[in-house]
């Protein structure tokens, strides 16, 4: 078990860390998201004892990393994909470490093949794809066949075989009733492996919660409607109570000269029938459920580091939001308020 309490770290006069506390649970997969620079990395490497913090503690099955007494055995962590030295050969790589941490020889074959990486043991870690050293750094992680596993961004530089072993193998150290926290950008692939899920932004733990509950939570339901008379449909509408009726965009091959719009309060069921009983003319009505990454960008936007902008030459310049929504540059807030709602359209059917 992991635990992370009233973490506050300050770095040239600037706090990245602000009252973090979260904890990761024995069985459990949780998932650690947030938007770049929002304290993933500190947090972990606070925890694995190599930065330190103003204030706060963090606790591994109950202790401080610094007195665990076998840390390989009790953390596995992968926190760079390149840590290995790159002149050294992977198999005389991991020796190395199970030698200086007092793990048996025979280990270093039992992770080379569970990692996959058996056939280019010989060859120097410099000489490794970044899925490769990836791989090389999760063995690395797995050799103390530890307690508890910390991954921080794993699945970077994998193809999609690697990136569903990665996902196997966290669920499989969970289903022994071990700890992994598992560091991620990726949404869809945190929906797929974790079960609790830690959300962080500038610095403040903004959710934790199960991927099912949040998704319930924060995802918007609702029915896509495209119909060519949406002030008749919004008519109809108008006395059923508890219905809401917005616009929403167009999507690319919606029918020309018609309108969209997102239905909520009400089952699909419902709103066909309503639909139905006034007769009115629709091309589309689509039941959606808001995904993992819809309700992840409603409550992380604005909480990431960094903004860009689209690259284009039209003048005013559009900007996005590190949760990746435009808007225009003079009305961001209006802009994304709709955007919530046409992000909420996008998940159809993703939410696990
Ligand atoms: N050694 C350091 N000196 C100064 N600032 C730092 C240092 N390490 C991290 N930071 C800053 O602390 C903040 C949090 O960084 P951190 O790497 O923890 O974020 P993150 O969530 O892991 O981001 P990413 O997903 O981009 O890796 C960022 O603003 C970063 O620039």
């Amino acid at each position: 078990m992991i635990e992370v309490e009233k973490l506050v770290k300050t770095f040239t006069g600037r706090r990245v860390l602000d009252g973090v506390s979260f904890a990761a649970r024995n069985g459990r997969v949780t998932g650690f998201l947030g938007p770049n620079g929002a304290g993933k990395s500190t947090t972990i490497k606070i925890l694995l004892n190599l930065i330190h913090p103003d204030s706060g503690r963090t606790l591994i099955d109950g202790r401080p990393f610094s007195r665990v007494s076998s840390p390989m055995r009790s953390v596995g962590a992968v926190l760079d994909a390149r840590s290995a030295h790159k002149g050294m050969k992977a198999e005389t790589y991991l020796r190395a470490l199970a030698l200086t941490n007092g793990i048996p020889k025979s280990r270093v074959d039992e992770v080379l093949a569970i990692t996959g990486i058996g056939k280019v043991s010989k060859r120097r870690a410099g000489t490794f794809s970044l899925g490769m050293s990836q791989r090389l750094s999760i063995a690395a992680a797995l050799l103390g066949d530890p307690h508890n596993l910390v991954l921080d961004e794993p699945i970077n530089g994998l193809d999609p075989e690697g990136v569903k072993w990665v996902r196997d193998l966290c669920r499989y150290y969970a289903s022994q009733g071990r700890t992994v926290l598992l560091s991620s950008h990726l949404m869809s692939e945190v929906a797929l492996t974790a079960d609790d899920l830690v959300i962080i932004g500038r610095g403040r733990i903004l959710a934790q919660t199960t991927v099912e509950r949040f998704v319930g939570e924060h995802s918007r339901h609702g029915v896509r409607v495209v119909t060519p008379d949406p002030d008749r449909l919004r008519q109809a509408f108008s006395a059923a109570a508890g219905i809401t009726v917005a616009d929403v965009e167009r999507k690319e091959g919606d029918p020309e000269r018609s309108r969209a719009v997102w239905i909520t309060g009400a089952p699909v069921e419902a709103i066909a029938g309503i639909i139905a009983r006034h007769q009115l003319v629709v091309y589309e009505l689509v039941q959606e459920r808001g995904s993992l990454e819809d309700a992840y960008m409603e409550l992380t936007r604005g909480a990431g580091e960094y903004r860009t902008q689209k690259p284009s030459g039209s003048g005013a310049a559009d900007v996005i939001d590190s949760a990746g929504v435009a808007g225009s540059a003079e009305d961001t807030g209006s802009a994304n308020a709709a955007g919530g709602a046409a992000a909420a359209g996008r998940g159809r059917g993703k939410a696990r």
